[in-house]
């Protein structure tokens, strides 16, 4: 029943001739904050979210036999995040050719928490005017304020199996990098490590289905319907009149108010994508395929399709594995903690959310940080991310990200089955780029060269740094980090006229009056480090802006 305070979602009611102020399309760290803020100016919004719950506070039921009589799911427990990769049946979405989580909190039910204060140079050097590093300081803070998280995670402030942390740290630090506390100083990401800063709280991981979610809940003028995907907007030329939307085996329309009604479209790379063709709004060659699928015969006439670049601008941090192995390392097995936990470990973490099951999956630290700079003078971000996983019982495996600086682009289009597939590969398609991932690679191997016991598994001793990077295929298998951004690229260069962007400085898409894109899709370039912080950054500043904007004048 909408309009009650509640803690699990209602199932959605196809039938209902409830109107909508603000209809805010998906769950994730995009779309939650937008459906909070709206709800909290007093506006009527229904927030529709495609998959199942997830977390038990919502109603959520997927959980090991461990977690049985609690309200935890494997969703809640931080230890537990591995097991999207062993079974992700009825959590991924099955509609793209990547991963990504179709479920109530998108992403942030399935991520590893990891989460980061922006660097500067992630706002100022590709988000357009009105987005940069001092525009967005009210979003950060407010960002932080509801959710600050934690370097420790388990409850009695204490860190697990900490010897891979130990072991790397010691060498960066012999090698003169710095040791920062990272959300405290986010401008210094040159030659830095950190621990790993969490979203979680209270032991569990919390994020925004724990705030943001919570509070919009206790309102009577918000209301959301979980295994409710949206399959188009309704439009009649720019104007958007409300959403078709797919529960429970039929579809319907769910309106707008007529005049001031908005619909948020915050359903991820992929996903926002996908509605945006659906609605009659991308590239002419994309709007064809979706015209000869099943869609065809509803779709929007073609003379009111809208003509931007949604799909390009496609982009992902540059995943690149190194391996190294060491006696002191420790391997803890998460996947068997799933059905088989170590008695005390279990026990620890559901009688006081303590101990290694308090962390994420596979032990994560340390983070650290470089900035290369490149023979065209772009300033190219590195972060690394340690964790203990590997070939070997004592391996850690060592990535490294490309994020901020870097100038390569893919592209997403959509085939005849409504599947999104990345069909141009965004990796390394430019030569700074390139290098940059290069010498990161031999700044890391100089820095730990010295480590006592130190053995590099990957890559061997004798391999070139560049030789290694070139081993590595530029295919989403083998680079992939599930950070993609840019297929509804935000810009003040109109898409309809020659220009790059989807939406404009205000998140709304370009000819629409009423339609809008707040997520992960809308960046025009990446953040150095894990984008969960920044992408709910973005919502706060979206969220200010639309709440702004006038309404169009009654016709
Ligand atoms: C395995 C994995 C690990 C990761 N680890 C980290 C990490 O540790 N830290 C970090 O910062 N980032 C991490 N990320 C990345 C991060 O989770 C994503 O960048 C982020 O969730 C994207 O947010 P979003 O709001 O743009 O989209 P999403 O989180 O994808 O949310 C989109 C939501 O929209 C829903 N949706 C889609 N289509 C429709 C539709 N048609 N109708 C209704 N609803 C729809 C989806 O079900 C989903 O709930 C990870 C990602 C993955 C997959």
């Amino acid at each position: 029943v909408p309009y009650e305070p509640r803690s699990v979602a209602a199932s959605c009611s196809l039938s209902s001739k409830e109107t909508y102020d603000y209809i805010v399309v998906g769950s994730g760290p995009g779309g939650l904050p937008l459906a909070d803020r709206l709800s909290e100016a007093g506006h009527k919004v229904l927030l529709l979210e495609k998959g199942p719950p997830s977390s038990g506070r919502w109603g959520g039921t997927m959980r090991p036999s461990w977690l049985s009589g609690t309200n935890l799911t494997r969703f809640d427990v931080p230890g537990l995040c591995n097991q999207i990769w062993a079974d992700r049946n009825g959590i991924a979405c099955t509609d793209y050719d990547q991963l990504a989580g179709c479920i109530l909190g998108g992403g942030a039910a399935i991520n590893s928490g990891l989460y980061w204060k922006p660097h500067p140079d992630d706002w100022n050097q590709s988000f357009p005017l009105g987005w940069k590093a001092p525009d967005m300081q009210a979003a950060v803070d407010k960002v932080f304020a509801r959710l600050p998280g934690t370097t420790t995670p388990s409850m009695d402030g204490k860190l697990y199996l900490p010897q891979g942390y130990n072991t790397i740290s010691a060498g960066l630090s012999a090698a003169g990098w710095t040791s920062i506390v990272a959300n405290d100083q986010p401008d210094k990401r040159n030659k830095t490590f950190s621990h790993t800063t969490y979203y979680f709280s209270g032991g569990e991981r919390g994020g925004p289905m724990a705030t943001y979610l919570l509070t919009a809940s206790q309102r009577k003028n918000f209301a959301f319907w979980t295994n409710a995907g949206v399959k188009r907007v309704v439009r009649t030329g720019g104007h958007v009149t409300g959403v078709e939307v797919e529960c429970g085996g039929s579809s319907g329309v769910i309106s707008l108010t007529p005049t001031t009604g908005r619909v948020i479209i915050s359903a991820g790379t992929f996903g926002s994508a996908k509605i945006l063709w659906r609605s009659g709004i991308g590239p002419k060659d994309q709007l064809d395929v979706v015209k000869q699928s099943g869609d065809g015969s509803t779709m929007v006439a073609s003379d009111q399709w809208i003509n931007v670049p949604v799909g390009n601008n496609l982009y992902d941090h540059v995943g690149t594995d190194l391996e190294i192995a060491h006696p002191n390392v420790v391997n803890y097995d998460f996947y068997a903690a799933y059905n088989r936990p170590v008695q005390s470990d279990s026990q620890a973490y559901l009688n006081g959310r303590t101990g290694i099951l308090a962390q994420s999956a596979p032990n994560f630290g340390p983070m650290f940080w470089d900035i290369i700079t490149g023979a065209d003078g772009v300033n190219r971000h590195l972060h690394w991310q340690a964790r203990v996983e590997g070939s070997r019982g004592t391996s850690m495996t060592l990535t490294q990200y490309l994020g901020t600086g870097s100038v390569s682009r893919g592209r997403l289009t959509i085939n005849s089955q409504l599947k999104t597939i990345v069909s141009k590969s965004p990796y390394l398609n430019d030569n700074n780029d390139k290098a940059a991932v290069v010498q990161g690679v031999q700044n890391l191997r100089d820095a730990l060269d010295k480590v006592s016991g130190l053995t590099w598994v990957r890559p061997s001793k004798s391999q070139s740094s560049s030789a290694f990077v070139d081993s590595i295929p530029t295919t989403p298998g083998s680079r992939n980090s599930n950070h993609w951004i840019g297929t509804n690229k935000m810009g003040s260069d109109d898409g309809r006229s020659g220009g790059t962007a989807v939406v404009d400085t205000n998140t709304k898409v370009y000819g629409t009056d009423n339609l809008f894109v707040v997520d992960a899709s809308i960046f025009p370039g990446h953040v150095t480090s894990n984008p969960t912080a920044a992408i709910m950054i973005v919502a706060e500043h979206a969220a200010a802006k639309i709440l702004a904007l006038p309404f169009p004048a009654a016709a």
